[in-house]
């Protein structure tokens, strides 16, 4: 067997210091030059002297050649090769990858604070669609900085957890530039992370998306004590729901099949680690919606990409009764129990249907 080929250090900025981009920053920090910036400096402060991002991440150490700021300019110098930049930045822009790591209720903020600078190129991490315009991440940052600078989605199957812990996972990237493909692929493919490439980005955000809310009513029906073969109902009706919107708004068929689609979704369905499901596990316990996300303390984007998806669905005459039962308990006050019922008192149907 030939040996894998030593991939140049590249400089890498994380934005966003929640879970994932912590976990994120920490395997890539074996192999690059990567800075994490976070915006409140008190907790990027509190990081640095801890060497533990424990508002976040707690219990997993910040490698010493991680950076880490609350220094926005210092953050975007280390990836931009602008005169005046004060910190080692790349002698290329291809030297250079800038990851958002975000929610998707971020992502735009962030975006328009990147406009005044000259960025390399843009991937982010967040799955879902944008609660008032119902966009996916790319519509938004294509709205916000337009399609030159090249742009890319990093998804598929990931608790933060296990990656900060360095086990195996597979991820998708997605992308029309194909030499951003490349590139991510380059700087995150190795060690015990692979990454796969495609050009569906609609279907890969659709799947990333759609999954959170699969995993709400997952974690529901597993809370009620459904049995195994409620949960496997679930997870492969839901996926003919991902795919039926993902179809409706451009994405291909295969798409998901592979790592962003059936793969997360099995994940986030199944895994305890998953906030979404913990959502579900939350609300069977009868436990009030708004005290299972304080106790969270993290982002469940399932629960406000809900009432966007139950929007687009109907806008696109797609058929999602499990991701619209999730809304109507999420916002109507609909009860699990006539949830429940409605779900299997529809009319039996083609399984291709
Ligand atoms: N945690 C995981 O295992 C995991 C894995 C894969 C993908 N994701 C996705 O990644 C995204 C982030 O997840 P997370 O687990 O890190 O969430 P988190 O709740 O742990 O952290 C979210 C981070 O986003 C930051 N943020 C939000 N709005 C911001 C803004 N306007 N400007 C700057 N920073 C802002 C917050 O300060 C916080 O640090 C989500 O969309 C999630 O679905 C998470
Ligand atoms: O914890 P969740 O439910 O946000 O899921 C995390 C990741 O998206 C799993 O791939």
């Amino acid at each position: 067997m030939s040996p894998e080929p030593t991939i140049p250090s590249m400089n890498i900025t994380v934005l966003g210091a929640g879970a994932w981009g912590t976990a994120l920053a920490i395997a890539l920090a074996q192999r690059h030059n990567v800075l994490l910036w976070g915006r409140n400096p008190d907790t990027m402060a509190a990081a640095a002297a801890q060497r533990e991002n424990a508002a976040y991440l707690p219990g997993f150490a910040l490698p010493e050649t991680l950076s880490l700021s609350a220094d926005f300019s210092e953050a975007l110098a280390h990836v931009t090769t602008a005169a005046g930049a004060t910190t080692a930045a790349p002698a290329t822009q291809s030297e250079a990858l800038l990851i958002v790591a975000s929610s998707v209720s971020g992502l735009r903020e962030l975006a328009q604070q990147l406009q005044a600078f000259p960025i390399p190129n843009i991937v982010w991490l967040c799955k879902g669609f944008e609660e008032n315009t119902r966009l996916l991440p790319h519509q938004i940052v294509r709205q916000v900085l337009g399609d030159a600078i090249p742009a890319a989605a990093l998804s598929g199957p990931s608790f933060a957890q296990e990656v900060a812990r360095g086990l195996p996972c597979a991820l998708s990237v997605a992308s029309v530039h194909a030499g951003l493909c490349e590139q991510v692929v380059a700087a995150v493919h190795g060690g015990n992370i692979r990454v796969y490439s495609t050009d569906d980005l609609v279907g890969v955000e659709v799947g990333g998306a759609v999954k959170n809310i699969l995993a709400i009513a997952t974690g529901v029906a597993d809370g009620l004590g459904l049995g195994l073969n409620a949960r496997a109902a679930l997870i492969t009706r839901g996926l003919a729901e991902i795919t039926r919107l993902g179809i409706a708004l451009g994405g291909r068929s295969e798409t998901f099949m592979g790592l962003s689609g059936v793969g997360d979704l099995i994940l986030t369905c199944t895994g305890d680690l998953s906030r979404n499901r913990r959502v579900g596990l939350g609300l069977a316990q009868g436990k009030p919606l708004a005290s299972i996300v304080t106790e969270l303390g993290h982002v469940a984007e399932g629960v406000r990409c809900a009432a966007a998806v139950r929007a687009l669905a109907q806008e696109c005459g797609v058929d999602m009764p499990i991701s619209n039962a999730v809304a109507g308990v999420l916002f109507d006050g609909d009860s699990l129990q006539s949830v429940m019922e409605l779900l299997l008192s529809r009319n039996p149907r083609e399984e291709s249907a």
